[in-house]
């Protein structure tokens, strides 16, 4: 029988076999081997102080106690040699890490009491492998965090990258300050936690929203390195990412990373390798012929590793990027990979299988680190499927590894979380075009159905299909929620089990019109689709209750296939009713009629949101570069009476290179006249007449950067 290990290791023997779980044990080399791996072993058998214990012969490649194992051992970095054999057990580690990973997987193997008898050379394909806590919203917490690292130890992940967007002391305003004492103490004792998981904490800083390229801000940076250095950080990050391109200057970025290196980093002697997160961050805003990115390959300290996202902000990392990037910055790019973030998309969750990676390119990334959601426990899906890519990168197969992360994160209830999950996946139009498949194996069904719907000749077994799903939506939503497994998880996912479960029944009560005009029985339709509006009206209140953030407020499930087949088939079958009956029934379908107006490719993808009679474009985190005659704005279909208006473009007064215009046909435009209202917000009152058009453009000869943080307008 084939041997399960997390993550896939690089070579394993086909067990002969399996012993029973010894009483007690003996470990040889328990005084010279790794001691969280020691600690790892005393946790899993009794340990007798005689010498009749079954022998664990324990430890790195010089240590006396595994001599005469040594040429087991990979020549890797965290590699190791495990081998389970009827009279003694052997976990050798080419140095501390890989013992404590032999450990690991050793645990992993020790299944109701027994032991498969193998042998097992493994070791990682990449260096640094793990998470960067690097999104905008809702910083993790410490219990979140404690969490993290002790998962990560036992998927062999070794580093953990704190760089939150919202902590006021990793970025602006205070990056240059050290934490206040409750906050340093949390770090302090995460550090150790990260130690005794083998994990390597990585403290990052983002001065690029206020730096000055002088010596008193190339020491405030030493001077809170020394700082974190003293709470135990022994390893650092620079982010220079989502910062106005003046202070994109490669030149005086690679300065300052060399000065920390050559005035830190390597004085400490214990300190890792400095990693630089850079502004151009991706290749579809580099511009090689301006030469940023050739600069950093030229200047900067080769031990300084450069992060990077890929072709795009979120986009999949392929072997041909790669080689692009790293010829440019003349080292392995450390990617950042921009999933499961959802910062972007926060009325969704990205519970599916993380693919969109190159099973090719094990030798070109120095790093792998994954930006996760807000959602610690939910990221733990996304990032077991990272570990077991980027520990054995050409054995990855993303499904395979995805199943395996379900059951890893809910073990008693993984069928019922993956019913969720499968559902959960997509992110919607979202200003990056970034999207994933969901709901895949009932892709089919759903367009049979709708099919047969749309016809009028519907069968049993398909509506027995629909059905089946829907009442184990309903099942899913309802047992996860009363399950104890793992409450962190539920407690975050909340919101979007009580849309699932009213999206199952929505989705039930919908098959049942069907029974209803089988039936010729109008008023049991009527009734129905009434129950069907409460539905809609509940997920509704949910959508303006729950997860409400500045952003993407709301709470969105099922809205790559369920949805859509639920809206399509309830408008069909009321067409239906409509005309069998001769009565309309009142639309329950919900879409938004309005768009976004723009020539900027960068958002023209941006979602449209509409809520109490307010058009909003969904808010863009990164910089926006605007060329002369760009424009940004919402289109009303059809025209509509403005009320107010309301834009953030993140700057202290309104630039005087924008205008702020309105249209009814697209040509003809006039100013709209308003004032900044001291939050960085401009703001315009009521127009008379009607309009269709509002937008921001750069009335200005040159390129202009500004951000998109809110763009809304009110209506009558
Ligand atoms: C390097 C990098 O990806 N920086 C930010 C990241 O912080 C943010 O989470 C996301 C994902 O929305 C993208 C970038 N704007």
């Amino acid at each position: 029988q084939k041997v399960q290990i997390q993550p896939t290791p690089q070579i394993v023997s086909q067990p002969s076999g399996h012993i029973l779980k010894p009483e007690e044990v003996r470990i040889i080399g328990a005084n010279s081997a790794d001691k969280e791996a020691v600690k790892l072993l005393k946790s899993l058998f009794s340990i007798s102080e005689s010498k009749k214990g079954f022998p664990i012969y324990l430890g790195e490649k010089s240590d006396k106690a595994i001599r005469k194992y040594k040429s087991q051992i990979p020549n890797k970095a965290e590699g190791y040699y495990l081998s389970i054999e009827k009279n003694k057990i052997v976990v050798a580690g080419n140095d501390e890490r890989g013992t404590y990973y032999g450990m690991q997987t050793l645990k992993q193997l020790l299944v109701d009491g027994k032991l498969p008898l193998l042998n097992i050379k493994d070791y990682p394909d990449i260096t640094a492998r793990g998470v960067v806590e690097g999104f905008y919203g809702t910083p993790w917490n410490y219990e979140d965090r404690v969490s993290q690292l002790k998962f990560y130890g036992a998927n062999k992940l070794n580093t953990y990258i704190y760089g939150p967007k919202d902590d006021p002391y990793h970025r602006s305003p205070n990056w240059r300050e050290p934490y206040p004492a409750k906050e340093a103490k949390a770090i302090k004792e995460l550090v150790q936690v990260a130690n005794h998981n083998h994990v390597d904490f990585v403290w990052a800083i983002h001065p690029g929203m206020d730096i000055k390229w002088n010596t008193a801000d190339r020491d405030a940076a030493i001077s809170k390195f020394e700082a974190m250095y003293d709470l135990g950080v022994r390893a650092f990050a620079v982010f220079f990412d989502d910062i106005s391109w003046e202070d994109s200057n490669a030149a005086k970025q690679a300065d300052f990373l060399n000065y920390l290196d050559d005035n830190f980093v390597k004085v400490k002697k214990n300190v890792l390798p400095l990693i630089l997160c850079p502004t151009e961050y991706n290749k579809s805003w580099s511009k090689i012929e301006k030469g940023y990115l050739p600069t950093l390959g030229e200047k900067l300290n080769p031990s300084i590793h450069v992060m990077w996202t890929g072709d795009r902000v979120i986009s999949d990392i392929d072997r041909q990027g790669l080689e692009w990037i790293n010829q440019h910055i003349k080292r392995k790019a450390y990617i950042w990979w921009n999933f499961p973030v959802s910062d972007y998309v926060r009325d969704h969750l990205l519970m599916g299988p993380a693919y969109g990676l190159d099973t090719g390119a094990s030798d070109l990334m120095s790093g792998f680190m994954s930006n996760p959601m807000e959602f610690a426990e939910a990221s733990k899906v996304a990032i077991y499927s990272v570990a077991d890519y980027a520990w054995n990168i050409k054995a990855y197969q993303s499904m395979e590894a995805w199943e395996r992360a379900l059951k890893a994160v809910m073990p008693n209830n993984c069928e019922m979380f993956r019913v969720f999950a499968i559902h959960n996946a997509d992110l919607g139009p979202n200003g990056h075009g970034y999207r994933r498949d969901e709901s895949w194996e009932f892709k089919e069904i759903a367009e049979k159905y709708l099919n047969e719907v749309k016809s009028g000749k519907w069968k049993v077994e398909t509506i027995a299909d629909v059905q089946q799903e829907f009442i184990q939506m309903m099942m899913s939503a309802k047992t996860l929620l009363q399950s104890t497994d793992n409450p962190a998880l539920i407690d975050e996912i909340e919101p979007w089990l009580l849309q699932f479960r009213l999206l199952g029944e929505s989705g039930l009560a919908l098959t049942h019109l069907q029974v209803a005009l089988e039936k010729n029985d109008k008023a049991y339709f009527k009734k129905l689709y009434s129950y069907i509006k409460l539905l809609k009206e509940e997920m509704f209140k949910n959508s303006n209750s729950l997860n409400q953030n500045p952003y993407q407020p709301g709470v969105k499930t099922g809205s790559l296939v369920i949805e859509p087949l639920i809206n399509n088939a309830l408008a069909e079958l009321s067409k239906q009713y409509a005309q069998r009956y001769n009565e309309e029934l009142p639309s329950i379908a919900n879409y938004i009629p309005h768009l976004i107006y723009t020539n900027l490719n960068q958002v023209e993808n941006l979602p449209i949101r509409y809520l109490h009679k307010t058009i909003s474009i969904s808010p863009l985190l990164e910089v926006l570069k605007v060329p002369a005659n760009g424009y940004v704005g919402i289109e009303l279909v059809p025209e509509q009476t403005v009320l107010h208006s309301k834009i953030n473009m993140g700057l202290d007064e309104f630039p005087e290179w924008a205008k702020i215009q309105v249209s009814a046909d697209g040509d003809n435009w006039t100013d709209y006249q308003g004032k900044y209202n001291g939050r960085k917000e401009w703001v315009g009152g009521k127009l008379e007449g009607l309009y269709r058009f509002v937008r921001m453009v750069n009335t200005s000869a040159n390129e202009q950067e500004c951000y998109l943080k809110r763009f809304e307008v009110k209506i009558k």
